[in-house]
């Protein structure tokens, strides 16, 4: 089962409010997808990911295929079950890691040769496989597999790769038989060309799916570029389906990618950052580790009324983190992904009562952002 239900437009700007519906549960958007790549958002059960008012997960097919792989999964009864986690999941194809994780790896027409970052043996995914490995982890999205161009790149690169993974695509459409429970996602590419971004969205389009990724973006590029070629993108992709925009996830890219019609985005940053001791506030990043939060009982942020924040102060965090312990990690990765998901419930707020681009404006004046 899946549905988009397009609830709202903003009308001075492309930010709307919409509704999914999966055989895992609903999911009100904009979203942010908490990241749980290797069948765990790092530190967080299943019940703390529901306190903060997660909605949905994502996971990944590349980490999952090499390790446990998915014979063990099968076994298990598919990914719900196996990380007991019984909302919606999004799994990503694998496209991104193979490229960013593994090396000597070799692009053909067929798929994509690789050795595992794991231990060096030789790999291959090709369409089919990917969408092979998805099918038995059971998300209730998955993504087509294709290639995110590394950034910058030519146009020429980016010409030969985009129309491959035009191909690929197809084949992933051709391939995919659980349509009933398991939605696929085509994923545009096209890097930082307008011409290629067009080509790419209007194929994809053409092919049909129930939603779209762009991909491609949050590869290093500057947020003024991400925001114009994203801003160029969102206008060739249909207004009743979900808009997916991989790999974002700090507050300003959040904020600019809502503003331009997306729909859903995930990100790594929030539980990277909280494990560095790095926390979210409402008046920009705070290193909880440095020495002048030694005697602050403060609450980590003012605004905001997470398990971590009711309960503990900033002092004794940087205590669990100036000693190594894991539950300052615990606390912070709390802290952080509420942080965002509080933030994007607000943002679906301020749509719904036609103030988005005033509750920006405050955020971004509070938070330090230009
Ligand atoms: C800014 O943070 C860094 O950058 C990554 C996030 N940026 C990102 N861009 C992505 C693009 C694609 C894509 O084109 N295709 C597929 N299949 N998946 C993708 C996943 C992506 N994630 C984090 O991992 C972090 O290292
Ligand atoms: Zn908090």
């Amino acid at each position: 089962m899946f549905k988009f239900e397009l609830l709202k437009t903003s009308k001075d700007s492309k930010a709307r409010l919409g509704k999914i519906t999966t055989n895992h549960g609903e999911i009100e958007t904009p979203i942010f997808m908490p990241v749980g790549t290797r069948a765990t958002v790092k530190t967080m059960t299943p019940e703390e990911l529901k306190d903060i008012g997660a909605q949905i997960i994502l996971s990944n097919t590349y980490h999952l295929f090499l390790r446990p792989g998915t014979e063990i999964i099968e076994k298990a009864g598919g990914l719900h079950k196996f990380m007991n986690w019984d909302k919606p999941i999004l799994t990503d194809s694998g496209g991104f890691q193979v490229f960013s994780l593994s090396d000597n790896r070799k692009i053909t027409e067929e798929g994509v040769h690789f050795r595992s970052h794991i231990d060096g043996s030789k790999m291959f995914i090709s369409p089919e496989k990917s969408i092979d490995i998805q099918n038995i982890l059971g998300s209730d999205i998955i993504m087509a597999f294709d290639e995110c161009a590394p950034y910058p790149a030519s146009h020429e690169y980016i010409d030969h790769s985009m129309r491959r993974t035009l191909r690929w695509a197809e084949r992933c459409k051709n391939h995919h038989k659980n349509v009933d429970n398991q939605t696929l996602f085509g994923i545009i590419q096209g890097g930082m060309y307008k011409d290629l971004r067009e080509i790419s969205a209007k194929e994809m389009v053409d092919m049909d799916f129930k939603g779209y990724s762009i991909g491609g973006l949050s590869v290093g590029e500057p947020i003024d570029l991400m925001t114009e070629i994203l801003d160029y993108t969102t206008d060739f992709m249909p207004e009743n389906k979900p808009r997916y925009l991989m790999g974002v996830g700090s507050p300003d890219y959040l904020f600019e990618a809502v503003e331009r019609g997306v729909d859903m985005a995930d990100c790594v940053l929030p539980t990277r950052i909280a494990r560095n001791g790095t926390v979210l506030t409402h008046q920009g990043r705070i290193p909880i580790k440095n020495a002048i939060y030694k005697d602050d009982f403060s609450r980590l942020d003012d605004e905001c009324d997470c398990y971590t924040c009711r309960n503990y102060s900033k002092a004794y965090i940087r205590h669990l983190f100036n000693v190594d312990e894991i539950l300052g990690m615990r606390l912070a990765t709390i802290h952080n992904l509420y942080f965002l998901i509080d933030m994007m419930k607000n943002i679906r707020e301020s749509i719904k009562g036609d103030y988005f681009l005033e509750y920006k404006k405050d955020f971004y004046k509070k938070y330090g952002y230009k």
